[in-house]
């Protein structure tokens, strides 16, 4: 049986569980889902399935070089509760709680880690719906040639050398590699991408533009996206200036973070 592993309360946010009781989702709203918070979908409302797992382990140093750790621990960490799903179950749950809504976002963790299953989760969902819109949030480093029909927008974030501190250089290499495949799909109007790029410096822009100098070729400047690092803070009002002028400088897009700005630094929202 097919089944994908989920963090704790992964499914959000919900107002019924798999039995049909009353939740009540961490938003504060009555009704469940949210709304997406980052990219160029910023605003649409969305129901969001939050993987566990990933092959990164990312941390940030900030302004005062104090380390920032990944902002979903919960997802990535060993030894925390996890939730394991059945695809069916899963399907009957974003069935429940979609409500008028049409996206879904599948996030993470690196949801990609777990492609095998997603296949008949999605499979299963366009079966229901066909206008169903998924988001698939990745850090890019595993594409997935026979998910691509299911998805309607790869939502890339290749983590910068300023975040993968703690990778090998296998993996690094594989996120260059991987992340031109997305990029090609792309050129060849097979998927719809967006590569949202984390930045704390003008160092992190100048690696963008050498890194992925071949991969910016293949997208529109309307797929990429720069999104300030960190949730707030002393210099943070500065970097948001600094990030906005680099963005409109290229014809990039700026990226903020809306469930932040709307509900805080609250898990599930
Ligand atoms: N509202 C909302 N929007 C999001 N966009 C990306 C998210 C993520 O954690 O991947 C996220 C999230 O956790 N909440
Ligand atoms: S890729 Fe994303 S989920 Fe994985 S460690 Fe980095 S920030 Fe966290
Ligand atoms: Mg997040």
């Amino acid at each position: 049986m097919n089944q994908i592993i989920l963090a704790k309360d992964g499914i959000f946010p919900i107002t019924r569980d798999i039995e049909g009781k009353a939740m009540t989702p961490k938003t504060g709203f009555s009704v469940a889902g949210t709304i997406q918070g980052e990219g160029k979908l910023a605003g649409v409302p969305s129901l969001f399935i939050r993987l566990y797992g990933c092959n990164l382990s990312c941390a940030w140093k900030d302004e005062n070089n104090a380390v920032v750790r990944c902002d979903t621990p919960h997802a990535i960490d060993a030894g925390v509760e996890t939730e394991k799903w059945s695809v069916e179950d899963l399907v009957q749950m974003v069935q429940l709680n979609i409500g008028n809504m049409r996206h879904l976002v599948v996030t993470g963790g690196e949801p990609m880690l777990q492609s095998k299953s997603l296949l008949p989760f999605f499979e299963a969902l366009k079966r229901w719906r066909d206008d169903l819109h998924i988001t698939v949030e990745t850090n890019g480093t595993r594409f997935s040639n026979s998910l691509k029909k299911y998805v309607d927008l790869f939502s890339v974030s290749p983590k910068l050398s300023s975040s993968t501190v703690n990778a090998s250089p296998q993996i690094l290499e594989s996120l260059e590699f991987h992340v031109e495949k997305f990029a090609l799909a792309r050129l060849r109007n097979k998927i719809d991408l967006q590569l949202k790029f984390v930045v704390s410096s003008k160092e992190d822009i100048v690696e963008i533009e050498e890194r992925f100098s071949e991969v910016l070729k293949h997208v529109t400047t309307d797929d990429i996206l720069l999104m300030p690092m960190g949730i707030g803070g002393e210099n943070y009002e500065q970097l948001q200036m600094d990030v906005c002028q680099w963005a409109i400088e290229r014809g990039w897009r700026f990226a903020p973070r809306l469930h932040l700005m709307l509900f805080g630094h609250k898990e599930n929202t």
